[in-house]
């Protein structure tokens, strides 16, 4: 099933519990702007090349529009709107004063030297600069982008509109919040030991199974095996490995670093990366692509705990494989709140123009996952469902309140 039909049919399952009129399902479903552009750039060949953007804009019922850009050849309007969608979502999961939008550049980042990425960002930026914002729409780092781009987007906006660092988030620290980098994988972890404890375990002996090196998926290694959790398989682009004793994460964070790719580190065996997915381990998390899990694959998923660090990794044809299996899956629209969340502390504090230190930023991060893990379980229980149900329950009533209450449903 494609990521917009996925999302479309956890949206519409949630507003069937939740009894919503048909009328309101549909001003909260449609979008409210649908932005394409043509970016062409000068390649260091000289040459010409033309890449498509793309920025939809779901919902600003609760506040500005927030969601990451992503560089990544598989960019494309369907899932860049199931994508803008989820936002609006986490963000009233999370409680916090945003609606969703999500943008991308049909590219592939590995393969543009420096300087031909700055110029796309930069044409990208030049091309909708009009339509984002500080209490309109505000980008921030997804898949293939990363605090650099946000500071080539804050540095082109600003030649239109002046210096205006709350205009993106994940900014480099500069203009940007303590805490940011790690705060996806960190809030993985705060959402990780909120589940297990439901089930008296913590994270301290667990094996764990990671796909995904990246942004996330090495901050959630990392602080994994802070923990005493055992990481056991990971994978990139580059390829998967694995240790039955635990791969010893620091050393392979140099490794990546050294050497940009995960292969031939000698504290772990290589492994097939289809393989992965389906390894033994108590914990897995998929840190990469969406649809990874789906139903040629979910019956053999031996985990007992998925955590979607990254975003709709779960077909629902798998969701509803491995529920029938007992596995217990945390939704992505919580798992990997704890990005935007510090986000938001990053917005505030670029408003404010006043820094917090990162002790603060990681105990309020806390605080937030804390919160909406309990207010997920209130929603199961009142609503007799899954986590993910909770999860969606609680952000489209909270979207469906302020759209009824700004006299929107009409
Ligand atoms: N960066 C953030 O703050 C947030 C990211 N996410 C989600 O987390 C996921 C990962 O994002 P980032 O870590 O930021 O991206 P990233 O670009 O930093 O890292 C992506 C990682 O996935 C790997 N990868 C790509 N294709 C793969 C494949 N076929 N098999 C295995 N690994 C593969 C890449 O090699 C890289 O290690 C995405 O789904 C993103 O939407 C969700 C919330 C916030
Ligand atoms: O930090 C943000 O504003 C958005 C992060 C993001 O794109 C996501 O949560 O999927």
């Amino acid at each position: 099933m494609n990521a917009l039909a996925a999302t479309n049919r956890n949206f519409r399952l949630a507003s069937r519990l939740l009894g919503l009129d048909s009328k309101l399902e549909k001003s909260l479903l449609i979008p409210f702007r649908e932005i394409k552009v043509e970016c062409t750039i000068p390649k260091d060949d000289g040459t010409l090349a033309t890449y498509v953007g793309f920025r939809i804009q779901h919902d600003n019922a609760r506040g500005p529009m927030k969601g990451g850009i992503r560089y990544h050849p598989e960019v494309e309007p369907d899932e860049v709107n199931a994508l803008a969608q989820l936002m609006t979502w986490k963000t009233a999961v999370a409680a916090i004063p945003y609606g969703g939008a999500k943008g991308g550049i049909g590219c592939n980042p590995r393969d543009l030297s420096k300087s031909e990425l700055e110029r796309l960002t930069r044409v990208f930026t030049q091309k909708i600069h009009d339509l984002i914002g500080i209490h309109t729409d505000v980008p921030a780092p997804d898949m293939g982008t990363n605090a650099q781009t946000m500071a080539w987007i804050l540095d082109e906006y600003s030649k239109f509109h002046g210096h205006s660092p709350a205009v993106v988030t994940g900014k480099p620290i500069v203009s940007g919040s303590l805490g940011r980098e790690a705060a996806t994988g960190r809030g993985v972890v705060y959402a990780t030991e909120a589940l297990l404890a439901e089930y008296g375990k913590s994270i301290k002996g667990m094996t764990f199974v990671i796909q995904g090196f990246g942004n996330v998926g090495s901050w959630a290694s990392r602080l994994i095996h802070e923990k005493g959790g055992k990481v056991i398989a990971v994978s990139d682009i580059t390829g998967a490995l694995k240790n039955p004793n635990g791969i010893d994460i620091p050393e392979l964070l140099k490794h990546k670093e050294a050497t940009g790719s995960l292969k031939s580190f000698n504290g772990g065996d290589s492994m097939d990366p289809n393989e992965l997915l389906v390894h033994e381990c108590d914990v897995l998390i998929p840190c990469a692509l969406g649809g990874v899990l789906n139903r040629e694959n979910a019956a053999d998923v031996k985990a007992k705990f998925i955590i979607e660090a990254a975003n709709h990794p779960t077909d629902p044809e798998a969701d509803e494989i491995l529920s029938k299996k007992g596995v217990i899956i945390l939704p992505d629209i919580y798992a990997n709140a704890g990005g935007v969340t510090v986000s938001y502390f990053e917005w505030v504090q670029n408003i404010q123009g006043f820094m917090w230190d990162e002790e603060k930023v990681n105990q309020e991060l806390k605080k937030y996952m804390t919160k909406a893990f309990h207010n997920i379980k209130n929603m199961c229980q009142s609503h007799d469902c899954n986590l993910r149900m909770g999860a969606f329950t609680l952000g489209v009533n909270r979207v469906a309140r302020a759209t009824i209450l700004r006299g929107w449903e009409a």
